[in-house]
């Protein structure tokens, strides 16, 4: 287990792209952080620099407190758990798990004793004699992580796992990471596009957005308060309402030039609530119905419980409290 520091890393790509800048982030030991944006924010380039796979321009990595920026890969005590798996095809279920540690010298009662461990931590013990392509995507995830974990390292790096399986199985694998890193409590960074994955794994998170850091938080922090529309649009699903102040008649408190964010599970159908809104669309989705429609030009989003009644035209209340205010241009939050 370690702490891993980074004290403001840039990354300037050969010809001269900018994917990360002025990063700055305490992790302490055994905590997992996910780091989360858009496609193309920057969070593999600096899963990568973390892991060594990619140069540090600018700024330091410290794993464990020790600088390694000029260190080797396999010098940094970190093991990385990739989307496509990166299991040897030729090679069983237990030659997998071994062979980082046979490359590596290890005595073969200990390798025998991790291998042992991994496969029942991570229930591929049945499978241990199979080769990857006999296993589903589920067992081959189990495979990579038994992987990192028979290592034994400092940190594990997380890049995408899980975007390769099925949506159903991804839940299950989730919990099955979230359980696993309580136990071995080894410090964890997860790298995710997913939203609802960061904000279930995440002890803290990591919002990044065109290679900087938007906001760091816990998931409910980040939820309550974001720091941004950027944030407020990428965090929570159905993602938040952002919509001009002047779109609504009247909201006390509330400034002339603002962006308001709103939340669609915080807004009811009232019959004297203050904004009226012309229902365009509704989806079923079982416990839940999203309304969609449309006040003062703005598009807006409802969460209400299905089997609610619906005319053409609603009014809907927000619940108190609950309204966030952002800088109309700089969309930094105001309150
Ligand atoms: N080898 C490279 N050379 C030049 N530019 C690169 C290279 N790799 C990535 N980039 C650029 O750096 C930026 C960040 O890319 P990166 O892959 O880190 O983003 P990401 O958030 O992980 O995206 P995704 O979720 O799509 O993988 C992008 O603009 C990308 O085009």
């Amino acid at each position: 287990m370690a702490s891993i520091t980074l004290d403001t890393v840039g990354k300037i790509y050969a010809g001269g792209t900018r994917a990360v800048g002025d990063v700055s982030i305490d992790i302490a030991d055994s905590e997992f952080i996910v780091l989360v944006g858009p496609s193309g924010c920057g969070k593999s380039t600096l899963l990568r620099m973390i892991a060594g796979l990619e140069s540090i321009s600018e700024g330091t990595v410290r794993i464990g407190g020790r600088v390694v920026n000029d260190m080797e890969p396999a010098d940094r005590d970190i093991a990385m758990v990739f989307q496509n798996y990166a299991l040897y095809p030729h090679m069983s279920v237990r030659q997998n798990l071994a062979y980082g540690l046979k490359n590596r010298r290890t005595p073969r009662a200990e390798i025998d004793r991790r291998v042992a461990q991994a496969a029942e931590i991570l229930q591929i013990g049945p499978y241990l004699d199979r080769k990857p392509r006999a296993l589903s995507g589920g067992q081959r995830q189990r495979v990579a992580m038994g992987r990192a974990i028979v290592r034994e390292p400092a940190a594990f790096l997380f890049d995408e796992p899980l975007s390769n399986l099925d949506a159903k199985l991804r839940v299950t694998m989730r919990l099955e990471i979230k359980e696993l890193q309580r136990r071995l409590r080894t410090t964890s960074i997860y790298v995710t596009h997913d939203q609802l994955e960061a904000m279930t794994l995440a002890d803290r998170l990591v919002v990044l957005n065109a290679g900087r850091i938007e906001q760091i938080g816990t998931p409910l922090e980040v939820y309550r308060k974001p720091a941004s529309t950027f944030v407020a649009g990428f965090i929570g699903s159905p993602a938040m309402n952002l919509i001009s102040s002047r779109a609504v008649p009247y909201l006390p408190g509330i400034p002339q030039a603002a962006t308001l964010g709103i939340r669609p599970e915080d807004l009811s159908l009232a019959p004297d609530g203050p904004i009226e809104m012309d229902v365009l669309a509704v989806e079923e989705l079982g416990a839940q119905r999203l309304v969609h429609g449309q006040t003062g030009g703005e598009r807006l989003t409802v969460a209400i419980p299905a089997g609610a009644p619906l005319s053409d035209t609603v009014r809907l209340a927000c619940r108190p409290g609950s309204l966030h205010l952002f800088h109309p241009e700089t969309g930094r939050r105001i309150g």
